[in-house]
This record gives C-alpha cells, structure tokens and sequence, in this order.
C-alpha cells in the first residue's frame, strides 16, 4: 500500500477543518468510503438511489425503503411552468453549468425551504428535478421542442436522465453505467464544491443557496469541470502514438493536464480503475479503436512521466461520449450525483453547528495615512 501524500503547504492542505461520518478518501494512499462501504462495493452492488439515501439517510434502505424513496422521487420529476419560462430565456450557448446553477438558484424562489424541518424534502425534490432541468433546457435550446419530464420509461435517475436526453429508453448497459458513474461521483469528503456548501451552510443559509453555490465550485476545470477539459484534450488525437507526442509536448510546456491528480491521493483515484473497466466495455460496444486507446496512452505517459495518475474524471470523458452524451453536459452529471453529497453534508454541518470562519495571515500595508482625494496620485 502506499505512503499517504504528503499534505502541506497553501490551499488548506493537510489542515482539518471539521468532522464527516459521511467519507473518508485516501486514508492509506489510496481507497474511497461512503459511511464505511467501500466504493467497489457500491459501484458492483448498488442502485445509485441506495446510495444517495445511504448518505442523506445515514443507512441503506430495506427494499420497501428503496422503492418508497424511487417512487417519492418519481413523482417529482415534473418542472414547475415558472422554472420551465426560465430555462427558456437562457441562451443556447450558455453553458450549462451555468443552466444548473440557475436552475437550482430559481427553484429556491419557487420552493423555499422555510425551515430546516423541510430539509429532507428540498433535498429529495432537487435530486428529481435536476436531470429535469438539464435536459429541458438543452432539448429546448437545441432542438426547440418542451419535453415532458415527468413521463419517462426508466425509473432510475441514470436512466432518466439519459431517456429525457435522447427520447427514448437506454439500453440496460447505458443505464448501469449511468449507474456506476453518479455512484462514484456521489461524495468525497471535503472537496472544494463540498466546502463550499458547508461554509455557506454554516450561515445557516436555506439548502437551495448552499447547492446553488456548490454548483459554482464544480464548475471549475481543476474540479469537476476536468471530464469536459479531458475530452477536449483526448479528440485532439488521433493515434496513441500522436497523443505521446502532444503530452509529451505539453508536459515540456508544463501545462496543467487535465484529468490526472488529485489533492488527496497519492497513486491512484479508485474511482478510476472502476470507470476506466466501463469505458473499455463501452468503446467494444461502439467499435471504437481511437479515443479509448488514446486515453490508455495518456495514462500511461503521465504516470511514467510524471507519476501522475488519472482522476475519477478522465475515463469518464470517454465513457459518457461513447454514450453518445454530448460533452458539455459532462458536469451537469455530476452535479446530478453530487448534489447527494453536499445536502448529506448539510445537513450534517446543521446538525453540529460552528459559522465557519478561519484566519488570514495579513499581508498587506501597515498604518497608511489618508489622503483627501485632491492629494491623491
Ligand atoms: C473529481 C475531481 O475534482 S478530481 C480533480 C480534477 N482536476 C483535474 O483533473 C485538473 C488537473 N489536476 C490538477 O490541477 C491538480 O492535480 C489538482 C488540482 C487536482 C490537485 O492539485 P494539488 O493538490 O495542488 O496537486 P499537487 O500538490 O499534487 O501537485 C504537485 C505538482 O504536480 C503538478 N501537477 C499536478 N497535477 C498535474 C496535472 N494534471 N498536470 C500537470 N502537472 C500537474 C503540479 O503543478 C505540481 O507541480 P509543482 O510542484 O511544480 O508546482
Ligand atoms: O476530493 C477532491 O478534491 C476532488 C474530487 O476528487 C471530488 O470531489 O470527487
């Protein structure tokens, strides 16, 4: 097993800033629980419903739970018209993280939660709603027509949400690893998307701010935003010998590669053995020969390189494409898993209350006299 990463130095790293029952990442190197489940498990195991009410319930769900809790966020998939008038407004070419954002953002207009004893029931209707509000803007914003989503064959959120992207139901693969993958993306302790929704939380602000400001953090290409940069990265290649050749050429440049990393491993995301094992499954599906053994290539030069070694992102890239998902909704999937992860911490942080707010070493002038604005430079 390897040494635990080395943690030290700015950006908070290696600093404890509070307690989870909820995850631990990397405790020897490497490895990923969710309240003590090991992320294998799950992903060979669960529905990812099973493990959304893990986090947010604190236990796995008996059967009769499971199919409470799927039918409860089945009849909640409807967009009210309000929130649809929104979506219309945004432009084609925003981004649609931006579409989630504003999503979330104006369903806390339409739903407020007045009381954290409504807590359980914003969280249930945002886990519904949001591959709702994503694929009703782009089928809109694309296509022009107003998808019904509340009516769908699939009964799972993968499926759902792959069902309202395409019109018509996902075959069994497609929706198992639409499965897997909100699965792996679910929780992960305190990323910078999670804090984010804890310190807003802290304030005790209402659930629809602590998301909408989470969303803003995921955005980020050094975040979850690094499954659409490491696509773009992979289609620039055509061969796994050409993809040698542009890291190498990129590594010497010392641009940032995207989808390799991590703030907390040290060798290995487990995330990524697992995606990358559905990527490959996939790529026979489709009869692929060059993205996935350009992605293969990559991984390979970057851990000879540089001893850097894929993120739970990069595989994802190739696997949600040959899904025939289109890139820019990379994200918004995520979000559409994490966001059980962040109400779980919430909720978590309201219960065991502190505002949270650290110190700042100063740095800037000392005692400056003021001057009238006449005597300025
Ligand atoms: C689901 C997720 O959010 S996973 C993360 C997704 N993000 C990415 O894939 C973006 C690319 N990766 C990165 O930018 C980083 O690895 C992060 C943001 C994930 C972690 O950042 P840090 O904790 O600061 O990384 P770390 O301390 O290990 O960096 C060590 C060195 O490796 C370099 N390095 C780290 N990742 C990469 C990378 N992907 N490409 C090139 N160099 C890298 C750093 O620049 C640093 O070099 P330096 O010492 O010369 O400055
Ligand atoms: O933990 C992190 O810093 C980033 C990450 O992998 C995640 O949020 O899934």
């Amino acid at each position: 097993m390897a040494e635990a990463k080395k943690l030290g130095g700015a950006g908070l790293r290696g600093q404890v800033a509070g307690e989870t029952a909820l995850c631990t990442v990397g405790k020897t190197g490497a490895g990923l629980t969710y309240r003590g489940y090991d992320i294998t498990d799950l992903a060979e195991n669960a529905q990812f419903e099973e493990v959304a009410y893990l986090l947010l319930r604190g236990k796995l769900p008996n059967q009769q739970e499971l199919d409470e809790y799927k039918a409860k966020l089945q009849s909640l998939r409807s967009l009210p018209d309000a929130l649809k008038l929104v979506l219309e407004q945004i432009p084609k070419d925003a981004h649609p993280m931006d579409v989630m954002r504003t999503g979330c953002s104006m369903l806390g207009n339409l739903e407020t939660e007045n009381d954290f004893s409504e807590q359980d029931d914003k969280i249930d209707r945002m886990m519904a709603v949001f591959p709702a509000i994503i694929t009703y803007w782009y089928r809109f914003a694309q296509e022009g027509v107003r998808i019904d989503t509340a009516n769908t064959e699939s009964d799972s959120i993968g499926g759902v949400f792959l069902e309202l992207l395409h019109g018509k139901k996902p075959s069994e693969l497609h929706e198992r690893v639409m499965n897997v993958s909100l699965i792996l993306y679910a929780e992960h302790e305190f990323n910078a998307s999670t804090f984010t929704a804890r310190v807003c939380a802290s304030t005790l602000s209402d659930i629809h701010s602590c998301v909408t400001g989470a969303i803003g953090s995921l955005r980020g290409p050094l975040h979850g935003g690094a499954n659409e940069a490491a696509m773009a990265l992979i289609q620039k290649f055509q061969t796994p010998e050409e993809a040698e050749q542009g890291l190498m050429g990129m590594l010497e440049r010392k641009e940032k590669i995207m989808g390799f990393g991590h703030a907390i491993y040290s060798d290995s995301d487990p995330r990524n053995a697992i995606i990358k094992k559905w990527s490959e499954q996939l790529a026979e599906e489709v009869g692929d020969t060059v993205l996935y053994p350009v992605s293969v290539r990559c991984e390979e030069v970057m851990w000879r390189e540089k001893k850097l070694f894929c993120n739970a992102d990069f595989f994802h890239a190739s696997a949600y494409h040959f899904m025939g998902i289109p890139t820019e909704l990379f994200t918004p999937i995520f979000v559409m898993s994490r966001v059980s992860g962040w109400a779980a911490h919430v909720k978590e942080q309201r219960a065991n209350n502190r505002i949270i707010r650290p110190s700042a070493d100063y740095t800037g002038p000392e005692s400056c006299e003021w001057q009238p604005i006449e005597k300025r430079a």
